[in-house]
Formats: C-alpha cells, sequence, structure tokens
C-alpha cells in the first residue's frame, strides 16, 4: 500500500503504509508503481518525495513473501522507473532504510535522511545479496571498497556516516518530509542525467585484483562456510569491471543461486526466531504480553570475578546504576581498576564519555538495602549461593528482585532461600558478559511472570537477546552441551584425536572445536562439577559409573595439572600458560594411546561424518527431550541459544532447524544406530517427540510447537 497526495502545490508525496516497518510487499509495490505513474501524470507535479509513514521509510523485501511465489510488481523494474523518471525524485529516509528499503532510495534521484536514521543492505544476514540493483548501484556511488563493507558485512550506518560516503545529499534534525519537499522544490526542473546512479561509471579502483583477492581471502576466513559474503563479493566485483546492464544480470544469476539456498532459509528463520523469543510464555500460560515487569532503577551485583565484573560493565553501559558488591577488598580493588579500564575501552569504540560514575564499590552487603535487583554472580557452589540469597532476603527491601548468574544450578533451591520465592529467577550470562549477546533468563517453579518479565526487559535494555527457559541442570544450552562434550570424549576413546574432532566441528562452521572451547575455558570448572557429583573420583580410571558409559579423559588431565590455556597444557599444549594458540601434543597422542591400551579399546578410523554425528545427533535429541519436558517453549528458543551462546553457524539455523534441514527421518535412524551401537549411553535413544515428528510426517520446524501443545495437552 502506498498513499498519494500533493503538497505545498507542486510536490508529489508517496508514503508507503506497511507497518511496522514498511516492508515492500506486492500490495506495497503495486503502490508504488501506481503512486509513481499518478505523479508522472500529474501535470502540476514537478518533483516528487517518496517517504514511509510512522517515523520509519522501508525496511526493505518482505521478507515472509520469499517462502511463497511471489506476486506483483518486481522490484528491479520497479525502481529502475523511478531513476528513469523525468522529474525530481527525492527519498525521505526517517527511521530505517534497509535492503530493498535502501535500494529503492538508491534509485531516487536524492536522499535526505533524518540525523536519527540508520541506512544499510543487510541481506547478507539473510543469506542474499542486494539484488534490486544495490550491488551495482552501491558501488558507483560510494566507491568500491566501502560498497564492500557495507554489503558484505550487513552493517548500519548512521546517517552521518551516510553522508560523508556519499549515500545521502543531506542530512536533518527537523522533519524530514518537511526538508525533502523544501529540496524537492528546489531542484524542481533541474537536469536529472547526473542523477541517475546505473549510468555513473564505477570509480576505478588501482590494482583491483590485489583488492578483491585481499577481501575474498578476508570473507572466506570469517564467513566460515557461509556462501552469500562470497556471492556479495563477486556481485560488487561485476559492478566494477562490467557495464551496468550486464552487472545486473550477473546480480540475478548470483541471487538466484543463494535464493533458494538452505543458508538463505536458515538465516531467514534465525531473524523471525531472534523476534519470537523475545514473545516468551511459561507453561502456566503467562506471556509477554499479559505480564508487566518491575521498574528498575538501580541495580547490584554481587560477587565480582570475571562474570560479576562483566555483568557489572554491561548494566553500567546500558545507563543504569549498579551497586557492586565483593567480600574480599583485594578483590574488590583488583575489579574496580580491571573494570574502569572495561568501560574506558568500550567507550572509546563506541566514541563516548565512560560511564564510570554508575558504578559503586562496596564491601558490605547492607549497602543493597534500596535496589530493585541484585544479580548474584558469586563462585558456582550451591552452598554458597544459598548463603548469600538468604542474607539478601534479609537485606534487600521488599519486592527487590534476586537473579542468580548461574550456569546450571537449580533456581528453586536458591528460591527456597528467600522470603518471596516468587522474586527468584536465574540470568544466566555467558563469557564475557560484556560482549556476549545471549542471556538465559530461567524460571523457576515459583517464579511469578513479573519476574520473568523484569529480567526479560532488563536483558533487552543491556542489549542482550534473551530466552526465557525452565529450570532444570543445565537449563537449555549447558543442558545440550554436556552430551556434546561427552560424546567428544568418546570419540577420543575409540580412536580419534583432539585435532581430528575439532577440525571436523570447525569445518561444520564453529568458530572453534570442542576441546579447543575445553582448554579455553578450562577443564578444571567441569572436574569440579563432576567431583561434587561424586562422578569424578580422583585415581580411578573406570569407563562405567552409576550404570551407563563414563570417560575419565579428562578427569585424568586434570589430576596432571593439565587445566587447558592457563596452566599451558590441555587437550593441546601451548607455548606458555595463558597463550592461545593450540598446538598438538604428542604427549596426548600417547596418553590417549596407553589409555586404550589399558582398557583394551582398539583404535579405528573415525570419519568426519560420524563425528559431526555422534557430536551433534545427541544434542539435537536432548533439544527434543528439552521441548518434550517444556523447558523451551518452540524450538526457536534452542535455536537461539546456539547461535548466540554457543557459536551454532547461524546459516545452519540452529540444533533443531538443522534438523529438519537434515532430515528428522535420517537424524532418528542415525540415533537409533548408535544406541544399538553404545546401549550404555541412555541418551542416544531417540525421544519420543522425535519419533512423533517422524510418525506424522516432519512437519517443518514452524509447526512443532503446535505438535508439542498437543503432546503436553494429552499428557
Ligand atoms: C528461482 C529463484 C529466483 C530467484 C530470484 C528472486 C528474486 C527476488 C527479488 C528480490 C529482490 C531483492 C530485494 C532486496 O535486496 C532483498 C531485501 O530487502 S531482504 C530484507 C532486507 N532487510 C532487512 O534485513 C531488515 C530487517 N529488519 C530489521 O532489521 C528490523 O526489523 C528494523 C527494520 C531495523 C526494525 O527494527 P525494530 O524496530 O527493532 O523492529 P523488529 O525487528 O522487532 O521488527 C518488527 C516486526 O517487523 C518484522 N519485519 C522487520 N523487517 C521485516 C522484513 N524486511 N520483512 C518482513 N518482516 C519484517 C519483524 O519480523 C517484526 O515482526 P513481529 O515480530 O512483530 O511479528
Amino acid at each position: 500500500m502506498a498513499q498519494y497526495s500533493r503538497i505545498s502545490g507542486s510536490v508529489g508525496l508517496i508514503t508507503l503504509k506497511n507497518p511496522p516497518v514498511n516492508a515492500l510487499s506486492a500490495a506495497v509495490r503495486q503502490g508504488i508503481v501506481d503512486t509513481v505513474e499518478k505523479a508522472l501524470c500529474d501535470p502540476q507535479v514537478k518533483s516528487v518525495v517518496i517517504c514511509g509513514q510512522d517515523g520509519v521509510f522501508c525496511g526493505g523485501a518482505d521478507v515472509k513473501e520469499f517462502e511463497k511465489s511471489m506476486s506483483g510488481p518486481p522490484l528491479i523494474p520497479m525502481i529502475h522507473s523511478i531513476e528513469c523518471a523525468t522529474k525530481p525524485m527525492v527519498a525521505a529516509i526517517e527511521g530505517s532504510a534497509l535492503g530493498g528499503g535502501l535500494e529503492l532510495a538508491l534509485g531516487c534521484h536524492y536522499r535526505i535522511a533524518h540525523s536519527k536514521a540508520r541506512l544499510g543492505l543487510p541481506e547478507v544476514t539473510l543469506g542474499l545479496l542486494p539484488a534490486a540493483g544495490g550491488s551495482q548501484r552501491l558501488p558507483r556511488l560510494i566507491g568500491v571498497p566501502a560498497a564492500l563493507d557495507l554489503i558484505t558485512t550487513g552493517r548500519h550506518v548512521t546517517a552521518a556516516e551516510a553522508l560523508q560516503l556519499g549515500i545521502v545529499d543531506q542530512v536533518t534534525d527537523h522533519k524530514t518530509v518537511d526538508a525533502a519537499v523544501k529540496f524537492a522544490l528546489s531542484v524542481a526542473g533541474k537536469p536529472l542525467d547526473a542523477r541517475r546512479i546505473s549510468t555513473y561509471p564505477c570509480p576505478v579502483v588501482t590494482d583491483l585484483d590485489a583488492l578483491f583477492e585481499d577481501v575474498m581471502q578476508k570473507v572466506r576466513q570469517s564467513a566460515r562456510g557461509a556462501i552469500a559474503p562470497i556471492a556479495c563479493v563477486q556481485a560488487v566485483r561485476a559492478a566494477a569491471t562490467l557495464p551496468y546492464t550486464r552487472g545486473m544480470e550477473r546480480e540475478k544469476e548470483l541471487m538466484a543461486t543463494l535464493f533458494t539456498s538452505g543458508q538463505a532459509r536458515a538465516l531467514q528463520y534465525n531473524f523471525f526466531a531472534q523476534r519470537a523469543v523475545g514473545k516468551w510464555r511459561m507453561p502456566s500460560g503467562a506471556r509477554w504480553d499479559t505480564s508487566t515487569p518491575r521498574p528498575v532503577h538501580k541495580v547490584a551485583v554481587i560477587g565480582l570475578g570475571t562474570m560479576g565484573r562483566g555483568i557489572a560493565v554491561a548494566l553500567a553501559q546500558a545507563g543504569l546504576p549498579v551497586v557492586t558488591v565483593e567480600a574480599q577488598e583485594k578483590q574488590l580493588m583488583e575489579a574496580k581498576r580491571v573494570m574502569s579500564d572495561m568501560l574506558k575501552r568500550g567507550a572509546k569504540r563506541r566514541g563516548v564519555a565512560p560511564p564510570l560514575d554508575k558504578i559503586s564499590y562496596s564491601s558490605n552487603i547492607q549497602d543493597l538495602a534500596d535496589v530493585d535487583l541484585v544479580i548474584e554472580a558469586v563462585f558456582e557452589d550451591m552452598d554458597l549461593k544459598k548463603k548469600v540469597f538468604l542474607q539478601l532476603s534479609a537485606v534487600c527491601k521488599p519486592g527487590t528482585l534476586l537473579c542468580t548468574n548461574t550456569s546450571g544450578l537449580d533456581v528453586d533451591q536458591l528460591a527456597s532461600q528467600t522470603r518471596n520465592p516468587e522474586l527468584v529467577v536465574g540470568m544466566h550470562f555467558f563469557a564475557p558478559a560484556h560482549v556476549m549477546k545471549l542471556l538465559e533468563v530461567v524460571y523457576g517453579p515459583r517464579s511469578s511472570p513479573q519476574a520473568v518479565a523484569t529480567a526479560m526487559q532488563l536483558g533487552k535494555k543491556m542489549g542482550k537477546i534473551s530466552v526465557a527457559v525452565g529450570n532444570c541442570r543445565g537449563f537449555v544450552g549447558n543442558r545440550m552441551l554436556k552430551l556434546y562434550t561427552e560424546q567428544a570424549s568418546f570419540l577420543l576413546e575409540e580412536g580419534a584425536t583432539p585435532d581430528l574432532v575439532d577440525r571436523a566441528i570447525e569445518e561444520f562452521g564453529f568458530p572453534m572445536g570442542v576441546f579447543r572451547m575445553s582448554d579455553l575455558s578450562g577443564l578444571d570448572i567441569g572436574w569440579r562439577v563432576r567431583k561434587e557429583m561424586k562422578l569424578a573420583v580422583p585415581g580411578q580410571s573406570a569407563r562405567i559409573r552409576e550404570g551407563r558409559r563414563y570417560s575419565p579423559l579428562g578427569d585424568l588431565l586434570c589430576e596432571q595439572g593439565r587445566f587447558g590455556q592457563k596452566t599451558g597444557r590441555g587437550w593441546y599444549r601451548y607455548n606458555k600458560p595463558g597463550d592461545r594458540v593450540a598446538h598438538s601434543d604428542p604427549w596426548l597422542h600417547h596418553f590417549l594411546e596407553e589409555y586404550r591400551a589399558q582398557h583394551g579399546l582398539v583404535a579405528r578410523r573415525i570419519d568426519q561424518q560420524e563425528i559431526l554425528e555422534r557430536c551433534l545427533y545427541p544434542m539435537i535429541n536432548e533439544g527434543f527431550r528439552i521441548l518434550q519436558d517444556g523447558i523451551a517453549a518452540g524450538p526457536e528458543d534452542i535455536d537461539v541459544i546456539y547461535v548466540f551462546g554457543y557459536g551454532w553457524p547461524r546459516h545452519c539455523g540452529g540444533p533443531m532447524f538443522y534438523a529438519s534441514m537434515v532430515g528428522l527421518e535420517k537424524v532418528l535412524e542415525r540415533l537409533e544406530h548408535y544406541y544399538q551401537a553404545h546401549p550404555d549411553v541412555p541418551y542416544l535413544q531417540p525421544c519420543s517427540l522425535l519419533r512423533r515428528l517422524v510418525a506424522i510426517g516432519s512437519p517443518p520446524v514452524q509447526k512443532w510447537r503446535e505438535v508439542i501443545k498437543n503432546l503436553h495437552s494429552q499428557l
């Protein structure tokens, strides 16, 4: 839909109307075609302004339409006819001009932006390229290097940067449409030949081959198997080397391969999944749109280890006053120094003043009497956390929300220490907490919807993608991760090496393999938990514990003081403690051989396919159990957690989406196969939800919620 009116006597005003982001649906495209024609045929009209309603120019093509067969006028000729118009066309950009929205603006002869507007070609993040002329017009307008940067990263630029780059002609702090109309009046009747970007030659680049080789290498390195960034580079190369019409053909050709790819489907699924997790619901029926968060004006963080420091910094960066409490004076002083540096570095990056005054430091828990919300981030020890919750419950004013930053401990046990268990939730941050985007908000059986709503809103304010999940050991992320790491150890017992397993995982697209990751986070953390659970017993190497297969490999390494990077030895060897470059370690290979000999295990050749299936399918199976248990409300929650918290390659959608792409029948068949081969690993047994989905014909992932709902209503 687009509305046409005439203002200031001679300016035709076209307003895109498709809330919330004025996406270019078939109806909007039809509206634009019709209203442009009207404006061009109206003899009173000397120039035209195109704007979007409600302060948003246009969020691009309507991504929901990509799943259906396309109807309505196509974008490319529509934009072409705007560029060919004989009356000046001016884009009035407020809010966002993204993807097809910016391409539409590039088809106009002039662009006026509000100072708060954001512009960009983020198609690459959806597995696509700017295929309505964006890959051909932008390099012609701003040069090849700048266009490559914007198109391959998909980053949004501010109006100020857009002006500097030459994407927009004017930036205004006032009403954008008024400024655009004034501008349109001033250019009426002026020649337009020099304003049609498609006619520009691409600015010459010295040593084009070297530039593209360099960019392609960088993109291949950071893309980790994603195809869209590579196609984006190829499209820009076409702009730099071919006439416009041939460049457009190349753009179309490249888009055709991306458009139907699994990666594009995965990335678009993930785009909507990120938005779906904000619409949380609890098994009780409480939901995001019926639960009002409590106001949070002042926050506290208790415990200033690595996690507490990161959380406090993220809170201060979000503009919240934070009281931090650390019982040990020495640790408090050290934390203050490190956190001030973190705030200064962050502020420098963002070009703002460091919010040092937002954080106050104390060693006295009594200083938390007036805060609205506390995040406890002391050592991961249930007894210690219980003690802290007991104290907090006595010190804090009534109504204070008490949150625990735990990676898997029982939130309900902590709630039971307090006067108001309904005000207790888990906030599981990921390290480094001021950088990582993910937050698991964990509700216990007694957490109130209001407490969940408050934690979710705080997460949003901190710039996190927050996912509400139920309370169980490890919540969603770590519950699934446990099986992944355990399977990786089993593979070592059977003949693999850390390098072999990590290579397979990294080629799949994870930034780091399972053993490299374990060395980075420290083997001792899991060891301590296993010792607490009485699973790990020093000096013991039995391979069956509590009636099921157990790999003591990690425990045995810890007994040798091999804790990973921090000790310079772990699954790999490092040149010195704290070093980050992992080297294959002959000692470890010898250790594995001895271990296998001791247990009568014969090493066999393990291929990449088996490594992936053994590491990923049990996780996926556990994901189905998590859905079945109602710990996560839908597959989107699990997938968002894995993409943003655990490095699951975004172009594979997330573990549950990946399962649907592989085919649920295949996942089921392989799990059955592995369970038969390893009956002492109970979690390999396929979960009944997976069986059920296969039995009803493997519906697409978007339909699983319905199946789960029916399953729960039958129980
Ligand atoms: C054989 C095969 C032949 C192949 C040839 C096919 C040729 C096809 C030709 C296509 C031509 C290509 C055109 C173009 O190059 C492609 C594109 O434009 S792709 C889209 C690019 N745009 C984006 O990526 C922007 C995405 N949106 C955002 O970043 C943000 O939404 C925003 C605009 C910055 C606004 O942010 P917020 O205010 O925070 O709001 P939300 O993000 O929560 O969004 C609100 C609401 O809107 C929905 N939504 C947003 N953008 C779109 C969109 N582009 N399409 C559809 N829906 C969109 C979002 O999901 C939210 O929905 P809700 O959750 O409320 O239901």
